[in-house]
């Protein structure tokens, strides 16, 4: 594959590109060695972190005095040669050694994703593994990290290729059995049932799998929380008491929100984002209509809504079930009751940390309760294809070159999950969403 095979070396900032105490550079590839030397003299013991005075070959001008490693493959994260710079973290530092790296023949900076394609394809890790890694670097709560860390470990990517290692071996022998169909000393009908019962076993388990209700999906991408109602109801307002930030514009003027402003928070472990939106009311302002047909769309994505009311004003917001919707009266210190669920005060924090409570007791329901293993729809979507070829499989007699072609496509989609068979722009398009330097 390409990447594999261009026999370049990548390097890129792993740790950021901000100002630290400390930044990582990673390189990959067969000329990580030379690079070492080059700018470092001798190359250390492998794995030995050593203090070393970093020069530019070219010009033998001192650019840090830096800790650098030296690890030899195929041991190593990508399993080819790489090495690490723990660089002085300023910004001067890190271009002026990206300059001298960049320089120097079969050299150049990493795409992002460019080292875990390349463990990948060297079969360090599988892509659910990789994935588990990029997801680990996103995870902002604590119920992400492990979700990540399980997947980084191989939970889902060891599943998956046990059911494929299963059906693997049932392709054989059905294959096995068309082979030797015209011989008439196979009992076929034996053989059919036999497989019947193993597919049926793998079928049933992926079903169990699927049936999670996206815990996992919901749980990497946080549980969304849409703030509606009229203009003035005090989504603004009620967006900075649960964040505690001064995060929107309020103002006693109606549409002051137009842009959606979203915030993510951790409640109790969980990923949260809350969605501040422009008040729903007709307008011939241009600008504040796309701000509401903003906020409509975004209700109809949302996990819950809280329709926001002060006092008993009327608004013709469309509101979703009371599954995904709770009625929340705002300023009730203002003595006004509207009748809703709850009622809140921004003022005086009346209700607010029951509403809290009441949001993280139903971001628990939803991402919540259990290890789900699926956690992106490209997963989903490999494990429905071979759970639908699996269900042609015992949907009934078929011909016997049918049911191999439907097995060696159950086969396939559950290797595409874990990266045995790469459809190149598809890890092009996967990869493409990770970190620089990841
Ligand atoms: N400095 C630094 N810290 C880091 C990383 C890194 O690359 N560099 N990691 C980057 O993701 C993570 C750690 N993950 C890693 C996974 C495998 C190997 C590795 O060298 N594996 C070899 C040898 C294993 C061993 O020593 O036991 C192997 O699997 O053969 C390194 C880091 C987080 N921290
Ligand atoms: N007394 C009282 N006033 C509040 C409360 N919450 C908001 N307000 C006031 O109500 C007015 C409108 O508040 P906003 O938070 O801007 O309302 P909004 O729903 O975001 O309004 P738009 O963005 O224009 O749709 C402001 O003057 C706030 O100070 C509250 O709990 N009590
Ligand atoms: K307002
Ligand atoms: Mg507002």
């Amino acid at each position: 594959m390409s990447a594999m095979s261009d026999g370049t070396t990548i390097f890129a900032p792993a740790s950021g590109f901000g100002r630290a105490a400390v930044a990582v550079i990673r390189i990959s590839g067969p000329a990580s060695p030379f690079l070492l030397g080059a700018m470092a003299g001798r190359l250390p013991p492998p794995r030995r972190l050593s203090l070393r005075t970093l020069r530019d070959p070219a010009s033998g001008d001192v650019l840090d005095s830096a800790l650098i490693v030296w690890m030899p493959g195929p041991a190593t994260f990508t399993g080819e040669d790489m090495a690490e710079l723990h660089l002085h973290g300023g910004l001067a530092v890190r271009s002026a050694v990206m300059a001298v790296l960049a320089a120097q023949a079969g050299c150049r900076l990493a795409e992002p994703g460019a080292f875990s394609r390349r463990a990948v394809e060297n079969g360090r890790m599988d892509l659910t593994a990789a994935e588990g890694a990029a997801d680990l670097i996103d995870a902002e709560t604590d119920s992400q990290r492990r979700q990540a860390l399980r997947q980084l470990d191989g939970v889902l990517g060891r599943k998956v290729a046990d059911w494929r290692d299963r059906l693997i071996d049932l392709l054989a022998g059905a294959e096995a059995a068309l082979d030797f169909s015209d011989e008439g000393d196979v009992d076929e009908a034996a053989l059919d049932a036999a497989l019947h019962v193993k597919a049926r076993a793998i079928r049933d388990e992926i079903d169990v799998t699927l049936a999670d209700a996206r815990r996992g999906e919901r749980l990497r991408e946080g549980f969304v929380v849409v703030l509606s109602g009229p203009p003035n109801a005090g989504k603004s307002t009620l967006l900075n008491a649960l964040s505690r930030r001064d995060a929107a514009i309020v103002s006693a003027i109606p549409g002051t929100t137009r842009d959606l402003i979203e915030i993510r928070c951790d409640l109790g472990g969980l990923p949260v984002i809350i969605v501040d939106t422009a008040g729903l009311r007709d307008t011939a302002d241009p600008v504040e209509s796309e701000g509401i047909r903003r906020t409509r769309k975004r209700m109809e994505q949302a996990d819950l809504v809280l329709a926001l009311r002060a006092g008993d004003y009327s608004t013709d917001e469309a509101l979703p079930l009371p599954d995904r919707c709770i009625l929340v009266s705002t300023k009730a210190d203002l003595g006004s009751d509207g009748g809703g669920d709850i009622a809140v005060s921004a003022l005086t924090g009346q209700g607010i940390e029951r509403l809290l409570d009441f949001i993280e007791a139903r971001a628990e329901a939803a991402l919540g309760g259990g290890d789900a293993l699926v956690t992106r729809e490209r997963h989903r979507d490999g494990l429905t294809r071979c759970r639908d070829h699996l269900d042609r499989v015992l949907s009934g007699p078929a011909l016997p070159e049918l049911l191999a072609e439907d097995l060696r496509l159950a086969v396939r989609a559950l290797g595409e999950v874990t990266g045995r068979v790469g459809v190149e722009d598809m890890l092009d398009r996967l990869f493409s969403g990770f970190c620089i330097g990841k």
